[in-house]
């Protein structure tokens, strides 16, 4: 097992680190546009493979990054389920809302597997290509996806879902438990085609009290990684639990995964004192200081660096790049992690 981001991944201090950055495929990048606008809707192009192939490799191409991350979205997955998804012109994405047992009762997992071939087709034709490259393939934590399945959007606070999760606990603990099945289902069929890691992204664990990021963002993530485990003894998993603050600690111990994602807000230091030594940090540049560069954008990269020296790590972005982002700013950030 020579590649670096495995490596790192096992536990092991790989230095310069490894370094990939999360939406690398994206508007920030001409190419990307161009494909997009070939495509049509999003959705079509998250389902085109000879497109979806084509974007992944992009920024592999530019800037050789250690990692490629399968183009999709976590949204595809309640698509598959059935769940009418749109992706509205810069309104983000929308599904008809799930509020009740019958929203539950009308998605169906029996259209799951033939839904996601065309992703799934995607996944084999990038593992033929990664050379010294690791292969990511990812979905969302159920708790994130069930914030848009039963949001129906985007939103600051996911108030509909804390509410079902506080007053209907069963119906909830319900959803929750479908999308947590699907999720190994999804994730295991990536990995049969050739993904060498997955990584769970939980954008909105920040907004649930304690007890609720207990029972909604460990516990099901511990389900899917002992599942992965379990089956794929080889393949890691990288759980990023957006704004989990002190509870980072309790996630990285009881959840099991090999990687953990620390978002833009999180303090390396305080992070690596909280995670298990061998359990991989990664991260946490802010996006926004990608878009500034120059010295701010050194100064961030450096201090980062030597707060992780000497423990396994992935150099990251904090969240993932913005569409404002230069192009030659991610080059002269890639520059100075390899020259570490
Ligand atoms: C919450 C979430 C979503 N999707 C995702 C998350 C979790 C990570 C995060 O918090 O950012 C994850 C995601 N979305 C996308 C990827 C591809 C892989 C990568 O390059 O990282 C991944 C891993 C492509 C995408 N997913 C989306 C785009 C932009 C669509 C376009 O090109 O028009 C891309 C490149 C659309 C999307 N998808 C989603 C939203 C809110 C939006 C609209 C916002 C926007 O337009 O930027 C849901």
């Amino acid at each position: 097992m020579t590649k670096k981001l495995l490596r790192a991944l096992a536990g092991e201090a790989v230095w310069p680190p490894p370094v990939w950055l999360m939406r690398q495929a994206g508007r920030y990048l001409p190419e990307y546009r161009q494909v997009r606008a070939e495509a049509g809707s999003f959705i079509d192009l998250c389902t085109r493979p000879d497109l979806a192939t084509e974007v992944t490799l992009q920024p592999l191409r530019r800037y050789g990054f250690d990692a490629a991350i399968l183009f999709s979205d976590i949204l595809m997955l309640p698509w598959a389920l059935g769940q009418g998804l749109r992706f509205a012109e810069g309104e983000g994405p929308q599904l008809p809302p799930i509020r009740d047992a019958a929203g539950l009762a009308a998605l169906d997992p029996a259209r799951l597997p033939e839904a996601i071939t065309p992703i799934i087709e995607t996944v084999r034709r990038l593992a033929a290509q990664m050379g010294d490259t690791t292969l990511i393939g990812f979905a969302g934590s159920p708790f994130t996806v069930s914030c848009y399945m039963v949001e129906g959007r985007g939103s600051k606070e996911y108030e509909h879902v804390r509410m079902m999760a506080w007053r209907e606990p069963e119906l909830y603990g319900r959803i929750i438990d479908l999308v947590t099945e699907q999720t190994i289902v999804y994730l295991s069929a990536q990995i049969d085609a050739g993904a060498e890691a997955v990584m769970l992204f939980d954008s909105w664990s920040g907004v649930l009290a304690p007890s609720l990021f207990r029972a909604y963002v460990i516990e099901p993530t511990r389900r899917i990684t002992a599942a992965i485990r379990a089956r794929y003894p080889h393949v890691p998993v990288i759980g990023f639990p957006r704004l989990a603050g002190t509870m980072l600690g309790e996630y990285a111990a009881v959840t099991g995964v090999q990687g953990v994602g620390m978002d833009t807000s999180a303090d390396p230091k305080r992070a690596a004192a909280l995670v298990p030594e061998k359990v991989a940090l990664q991260g946490n540049v802010d996006p926004l200081a990608l878009v500034a560069g120059g010295a701010a954008l050194e100064r961030e990269a450096d201090e980062l660096l030597a707060a992780m020296r000497g423990r396994p790590f992935i150099f990251n972005l904090g969240h993932g790049i913005v569409p404002q982002t230069s192009p030659d700013h991610v080059a002269a950030l890639v520059a100075r992690v390899r020259a570490a």
